[in-house]
């Protein structure tokens, strides 16, 4: 079984929870209370900014062109086609995409960017790419859940958000990231090896966590009313 396969099925525990979660649940049955997608936006918006970052901190320590050119691909997406399924959202509550940027992150997504820049800064590509590898993985998996669990239509309100993530470019996306992650450890230590899983467990926590953050609308204990 290759490596990144393995790594898939030792958290099938947190895949399964984060399938399970009430705001997952929420999007197929067409039903996330406003609140929950508000806070969302607000914090995936910067979350995403922040993401580029860490695959700017990647290209930096590429050695070669095609590790450049696969975080380039992913910064792409992020940056050309990930604000398609921000929009559904957006369109669904009505609120604009714009009024929803330039706020602080919450204490979970701050928390799970900072563990990727931790990962961007001490590791090597290999680590870099455990770290970021369940973005696209646990997405893709989402949609194709949703897509099969509630075979929405057209008319279903959070359709194209079910059908950009079940599609076969993010597919594409994660299946480049595998396999570049499995040449990576076939070539690691033992030690290295640990660290990859040790940062994909992680993640995978942290992407369920970032669900909970939004469906509780989690803050910091203490904020400041109308400061952004
Ligand atoms: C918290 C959070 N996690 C994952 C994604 C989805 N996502 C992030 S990057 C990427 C592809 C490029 O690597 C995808 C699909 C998100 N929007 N927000």
């Amino acid at each position: 079984m290759s490596f990144s396969n393995q790594l898939r099925k030792e958290n099938q525990d947190i895949y399964q929870s984060i399938f399970s979660h009430p705001f997952i649940q929420g999007i197929g049955k067409g039903e996330v209370p406003k609140e929950a997608l508000i806070h969302y936006i607000k914090a995936d918006y910067e979350y995403l900014n922040a993401f580029m970052h860490v695959y700017g901190i990647a290209i930096s320590k590429s050695q070669g062109r095609d590790d450049i050119q696969l975080f380039n691909e992913q910064i792409d997406f992020v940056l050309n086609s990930e604000v398609h399924p921000h929009n559904n959202f957006c369109e669904q509550i009505g609120v604009s995409y714009e009024e929803l940027q330039g706020y602080p992150l919450p204490p979970t997504a701050d928390h799970y960017i900072k563990h990727m820049l931790f990962h961007a800064h001490q590791g090597g590509i290999g680590e870099i790419l455990a770290a970021l590898l369940p973005c696209p993985w646990t997405y893709y998996e989402i949609g194709v859940e949703l897509m099969n669990g509630y075979l929405p239509g057209p008319d279903h309100p959070f359709f194209p958000w079910i059908e950009f993530y079940a599609d076969a470019e993010v597919k594409g996306l994660t299946a480049v990231l595998c396999e570049r992650l499995d040449q990576y450890a076939e070539r690691a230590s033992e030690s290295e090896k640990q660290r990859m899983r040790e940062a994909f467990r992680k993640s995978c926590q942290l992407e369920y966590a970032f669900w909970d953050m939004a469906y509780t609308q989690e803050r910091w204990p203490c904020e400041k009313e109308g400061v952004k």
